[in-house]
């Protein structure tokens, strides 16, 4: 078996589209632009390139944009201070704060300062809760990107075994969130896990989050199994150049998976459209128009 490759450059450029769209029709019947605000603190060169893209693709979806680089020893007062202004500024609708922080900054405290209803990574404690109650919240935007590749992929997921690997806050605990809310029996499996293998076996979906590279060999692979490569890890390639590997070793896993995402090119260029996505929704939402249909799931 050969397994599809799952394209989320392609998938994004889709789902990015379609943002695009609403926002026309949003600032044709209502006047109103959406606004992301993206908070950059310190000189991380992968979180720069990150941020970068993310006001990219803001702008190239018609929104407003406003990025705000601070030095890496801005103080936890002054990066609280920033957050307040957004939070009560009428033309900030979506605010994130990159991560990883500079050490000396609590992350915790740092993100439940955001407003809930802008907080569009929905790492806020309140849209955490909400996930797990079925309530309606932000949801974080990898896993919401995986989701939706899944979903096109098998339409309904229900009573599918669901293994993810990896128990991060931002990945591997609201992943596992959105698969049960999808009716999938759901295992989350981590370092710690005993016979690890065995556990990963049953998945009908493999979601791999654990950030170490290429750990997931065809060992761990049921035969035909969908799997979502989620690690972005960095190496130095033979020819000094940095190269960019997932946690699944795709050239293992391939010829027995039914489906894979690569990375690069799976599921990292789907986190920016989810974040565009969950913009226009906390503009809406702000607004009390109604919510965006046929963008997520
Ligand atoms: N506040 C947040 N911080 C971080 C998040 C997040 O969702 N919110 N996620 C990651 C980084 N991230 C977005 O911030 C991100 C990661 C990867 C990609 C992406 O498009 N990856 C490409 C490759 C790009 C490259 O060459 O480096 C791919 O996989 O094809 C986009 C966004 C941690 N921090």
């Amino acid at each position: 078996m050969t397994a599809t490759i799952i394209d989320g450059k392609l998938f994004a450029a889709g789902v990015r589209a379609r943002v695009a769209d609403h926002v026309a029709r949003l600032k044709e019947e209502s006047g109103i632009t959406p606004g992301l605000a993206c908070v950059l603190v310190g000189d991380n060169p992968a979180s720069e390139i990150y941020v970068r893209n993310k006001g990219k693709q803001t702008v190239e979806a018609g929104m407003h944009s406003f990025q705000h680089k601070l030095p890496a020893e801005t103080s936890q007062e002054q990066l609280l201070a920033l957050i307040e202004q957004l939070n009560t500024d009428p033309s900030v609708n979506g605010i994130l704060v990159q991560l990883p922080l500079p050490g000396h900054l609590d992350e915790s405290l740092v993100i439940n300062a955001i407003a809930p209803e802008k907080d569009v990574d929905g790492f806020h404690i309140q849209n955490v809760g909400r996930l797990a109650t079925g309530q309606e919240a932000m949801v974080p935007c990898t896993p919401l990107g995986c989701l939706m590749m899944l979903r096109d992929l098998h339409g309904s997921l229900s009573g599918l075994n669901a293994v993810v690997v990896g128990r991060s806050n931002i990945v591997g605990k609201p992943m596992a969130q959105l698969l049960l809310r999808e009716s999938c029996t759901v295992t989350i499996a981590h370092s710690r896990t005993k016979d690890l293998q065995a556990v990963c076996r049953q998945a009908d979906i493999l979601v791999a989050a654990v950030g170490r590279t290429k750990m997931i060999t065809s060992d761990y692979v049921k035969e035909g199994a969908t799997v979502i490569d989620v690690g972005i890890n960095r190496i130095e390639k033979p020819d000094g150049k940095t190269g960019l590997v997932g946690d699944v070793d795709f050239e293992s896993v391939s010829p027995r998976a039914g489906a894979i995402t690569p990375v690069p090119g799976g599921v990292g260029p789907m986190t920016i459209a989810c974040l565009l996505v969950n913009t226009l929704t906390a503009a809406c939402r702000t607004h009390g128009l109604p919510e965006p249909k046929g963008l997520t799931v």
